[in-house]
């Protein structure tokens, strides 16, 4: 698979793409697989809530990263290992610099490592003339990580299989105030917990005809654990409940609780206790990469 070989129109311009964080409306663990992954029915929902990756096309063949995250190595990045890997596979001649202003919290269930990822995954697709098709993006994506297919496709989706299994969805929208306690939760440590929950049954496909999927039907099968185990994000779940509905996405630690209004989402985040960061999102069914690729395209 080589890159086109046309003149390249991206060349030296600095060009910025979101790269969006997700939420888990539920999360059920049905079973587990012989590799250790486990077989997942989730529903991801984008938020509009994005860090900012800024791509430059070089005609030199190095990814540089101009700004290191704190505590990830260059190596282990996944901004770099998405590119690296895309350039494996194609064989491209460029090169590319690339700057991030990182929002979203590391370690918080909000995928933001996996979101990077396919961010530069999708947009060098494009600035290197690749021509990868969106479903070889994402098989490309699931070897860096389960939640990278999704933020590949850009919809609101069921998934099955370890995340990458997906069937578009159209949730309501509404407004979230997403809350991180003062812990960060390692994905790794909450999947290899002996006490986690792992054989929740499998929905009927009419269990999703429904607009309300934070009532007793759907749960998080990572929440009970995290509860045990982080008294902080208890804590915090058992103070927002009173107010609205409130679950935890992915492995945690942060906790979304929904509103129909962003008035109502804020008035509750200025009462938070002391010690619990938050920001207030809209819930999108198509990611904000989507449109920033299609204005991309038409201004070629
Ligand atoms: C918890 C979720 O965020 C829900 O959307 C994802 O399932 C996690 O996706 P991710 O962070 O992209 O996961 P990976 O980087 O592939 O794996 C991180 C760790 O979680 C475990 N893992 C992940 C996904 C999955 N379906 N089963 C697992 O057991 C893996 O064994 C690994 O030890
Ligand atoms: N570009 C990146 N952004 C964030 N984390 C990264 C990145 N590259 C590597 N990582 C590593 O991935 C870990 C998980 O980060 P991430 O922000 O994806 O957590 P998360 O939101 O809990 O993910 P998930 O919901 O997918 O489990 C980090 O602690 C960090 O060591």
């Amino acid at each position: 698979m080589t890159c086109s070989s046309q003149p390249n129109s991206f060349l030296n311009k600095a060009i910025e793409f979101p790269s969006p964080a997700k939420i888990n409306l539920f999360l059920h663990i049905v079973g587990q697989r012989d590799d250790g992954y486990h077989n997942l029915e989730t529903l991801f929902q984008f938020i509009d809530h994005s860090d900012i990756l800024t791509l430059t096309v070089t005609d030199k063949a190095s990814i540089d990263l101009l700004t290191p995250l704190e505590g990830v190595n260059y190596d282990d990045n996944l901004i770099v290992k998405a590119a690296q890997l895309l350039k494996r596979k194609t064989k491209t001649p460029f090169g590319v610099k690339i700057s991030i202003n990182k929002i979203l919290p590391m370690g918080g269930g909000l995928g933001g490592g996996s979101s990077n990822a396919a961010t530069v995954l999708v947009a060098l697709n494009t600035l290197w003339q690749c021509q990868l098709s969106t479903s070889d993006l994402a098989i490309l994506g699931l070897s860096l990580g389960a939640d990278v297919p999704i933020f590949i496709y850009g919809f609101a989706a069921f998934a099955q299989g370890v995340g990458e299994r997906l069937t578009a969805m159209d949730p309501e929208e509404p407004w979230y105030l997403i809350t991180k306690p003062e812990c960060s939760i390692s994905t790794q440590q909450v999947f290899t917990a002996v006490d986690l929950p792992r054989n929740t049954k499998k929905l009927s496909p009419s269990a999703l005809d429904t607009t309300d999927f934070l009532n007793d039907n759907f749960h998080n099968d990572c929440q009970s654990l995290v509860i045990k185990h982080y008294p902080e994000v208890a804590k915090l779940l058992a103070w927002l409940v009173e107010y609205a509905p409130s679950r935890m996405t992915g492995t945690g630690a942060c906790v979304f609780t929904r509103f129909s209004s962003q008035k109502e989402a804020c008035s509750l985040q200025a009462k938070l206790p002391k010690g619990v960061s938050s920001f207030v999102a809209r819930g999108l069914n198509k990611s904000p990469l989507c449109s920033v690729m299609t204005r991309l395209s038409l201004n070629k």
